[in-house]
């Protein structure tokens, strides 16, 4: 069995979140390699061929206007990149089911079994055939199987798993810099060498250390695992964070003091109003799918519990806002800030700013939304379908947080953004009908300095001494 030649040609399925940056960066590093990124995304590809970008990912524009149109490719012609590539990536989306067996858990695999049709029907040369999806452990197998029914004369397929494990906001830096590259194939022969081949193109830049090999069913479950361990952390401490808001211990001290247990370490110990984002939930809701279908019923319960966390972390600090502001947010403004899921990407999927905007408007609310990075037509996609409200009539998005708190009641931090610490919180506060309320969801504000402006300041994990405001109540004054 001869090597691999050296990778040449590589065609990503899918410009999204994962293939948009991941295969700009292997473009960025191996300037040898022609990388079209594909998609059956019209206006996605437009975009990724103009000025902007149809995801915001801090560094990602650079790269991007450095190889575009030299080694990097944005094309709607699938079917001319397939047959092209000697190494294709599948990075397609894996959403949670939304119908039939495993409905609302199982992850649906239709995006990844089109694209192995795809390529089994039209590729005239041997392809190593790469899942970069999150996809469901033992998936690979269905991917190969698919193929090889369907196989041309003189066409051989090597599947090989390589997840991705990129966070958005940080995804150049994390594909820049990974604290490990994964690629999980077959124990055969043919199976290393395509497994060498992928890892020569990493190892351009990542250190061979970093590139681990797996068989392919553990770096499929490793995918899933290591979600499964991150989200499971953020809900350990905002478990806790219920306990300190019970007790008068606070929940940042409790992280700092557990963290420099270097077992333990300081990251991914941020209580919050609950984690968002694409993947924890759904890969989480498939481990809990799988672990049932392997007739595990303790260990699915085991992994629903950290979902069942998050729902509870979201709902608490959703009806804290309603109590504090004497149990009627009925027709008050309320200012939302941020919505994105996280900060530094325009991404809302699952964000918590969602739930929170959903519960204050079925409470009667009228909410002020600014974001820097998200734009009115996502917040009113976002929150359409499922009100009993006319959206228009009671959401506005504001172009800059000072506007979107005017004449609000309270502000409510949905999102970590940076620029939401630095804001002029006087100048915010004389906008504001009083008494004027802080929600601080993310607990990036200066607490203190906010409740000396006079504002009646609540946040996750901790009791605050809103002296100010009691001193408002206490007085009845008009501030
Ligand atoms: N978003 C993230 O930060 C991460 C996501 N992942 C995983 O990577 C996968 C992709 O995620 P995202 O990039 O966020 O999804 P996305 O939804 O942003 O992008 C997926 C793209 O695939 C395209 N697509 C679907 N079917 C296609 C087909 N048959 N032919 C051509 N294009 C097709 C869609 O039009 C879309 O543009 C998922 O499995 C996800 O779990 C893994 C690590 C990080
Ligand atoms: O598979 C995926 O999609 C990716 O999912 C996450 O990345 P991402 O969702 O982009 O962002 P995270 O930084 O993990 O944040 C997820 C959510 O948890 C929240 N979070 C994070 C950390 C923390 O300490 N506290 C906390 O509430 C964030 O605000 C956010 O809502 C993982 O971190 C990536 O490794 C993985 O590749």
């Amino acid at each position: 069995m001869k090597a691999y030649p050296k990778v040449s040609k590589i065609c990503c399925i899918g410009a999204g979140y994962v293939g948009g940056p991941t295969c700009t960066v292997i473009a960025s590093k191996c300037t040898d390699i022609t990388v079209t990124i594909v998609d059956i995304n019209e206006s996605r590809i437009a975009q990724w061929n103009s000025d902007s970008l149809p995801i915001f990912e801090p560094g990602l524009e650079e790269i991007v206007k450095s190889r575009r149109g030299q080694n990097l490719f944005f094309s709607t012609d699938i079917l001319k990149a397939v047959k092209e590539a000697d190494l294709i990536f599948i990075s397609v989306n894996t959403p949670t089911k939304n119908f039939g067996v495993g409905k609302g858990r199982a992850a649906d695999l239709k995006h990844i079994e089109a694209c192995a049709r795809l390529i089994a029907d039209h590729s005239t040369s041997s392809k190593i055939v790469v899942e970069k999806s999150t996809v469901p452990v033992r998936a690979a197998e269905s991917l190969s199987r698919i193929l090889k029914a369907n196989t041309k004369p003189g066409v051989t397929y090597q599947v090989l798993s390589n997840p991705e494990f990129l966070a958005e906001g940080t995804a150049i830096c994390d594909l820049l810099n990974p604290d490990r590259v994964l690629i999980g194939g077959e124990d055969t022969e043919e199976g290393q060498l395509a497994i060498a081949a992928l890892s020569s193109v990493y190892e351009v830049w990542v250190p061979k250390e970093r590139i681990i090999t797996t068989n392919t069913w553990s770096s499929e479950l490793s995918k899933l695992t290591a979600n499964a361990f991150l989200a499971q952390r953020i809900s350990s401490i905002n478990a806790i964070s219920a306990v300190c808001e019970a007790t008068g211990a606070d929940v940042s001290e409790v992280a700092r003091a557990i963290g420099m247990d270097t077992r333990l370490g300081p990251k991914f110990l941020q209580s919050s109003v609950g984690f968002g984002g694409s993947c924890f939930q759904k890969d989480l809701l498939n481990l809990v799918y799988i672990s049932e279908c392997l007739n595990l019923p303790e260990v699915a319960e085991y992994w629903q519990q950290v979902l069942n966390m998050n729902e509870f972390q979201k709902s608490r600090f959703a009806k804290r806002i309603v109590e504090t502001m004497f149990n009627t947010i009925t027709n008050k403004k309320i200012t939302l800030l941020g919505f994105a899921f996280k900060k530094n990407t325009g991404d809302t999927r699952e964000s918590p700013a969602i739930y929170i905007a959903k519960y204050l408007l079925e409470e009667g609310a009228v909410l002020q939304i600014y974001d820097p990075k998200v734009d009115s037509k996502q917040v009113f996609a976002d929150l359409s379908g499922t009100l009993s409200v006319n959206l228009s009539e009671v959401v506005t998005v504001s172009k800059n947080p000072y506007d979107a708190a005017v004449g609000s009641h309270a502000i409510v931090v949905c999102t970590e953004w940076d620029e939401f610490t630095s804001l002029d919180y006087e100048r915010m506060y004389s906008r504001m009908l009083k008494p004027a309320f802080v929600f601080d969801g993310r607990k990036i504000l200066n607490h203190k300095k906010l409740i000396d402006i006079g504002f009646h300041v609540e946040t996750i994990g901790c009791k605050l001494n809103n002296i100010a405001s009691s001193f408002f109540f206490q007085n009845g004054k008009h501030w």
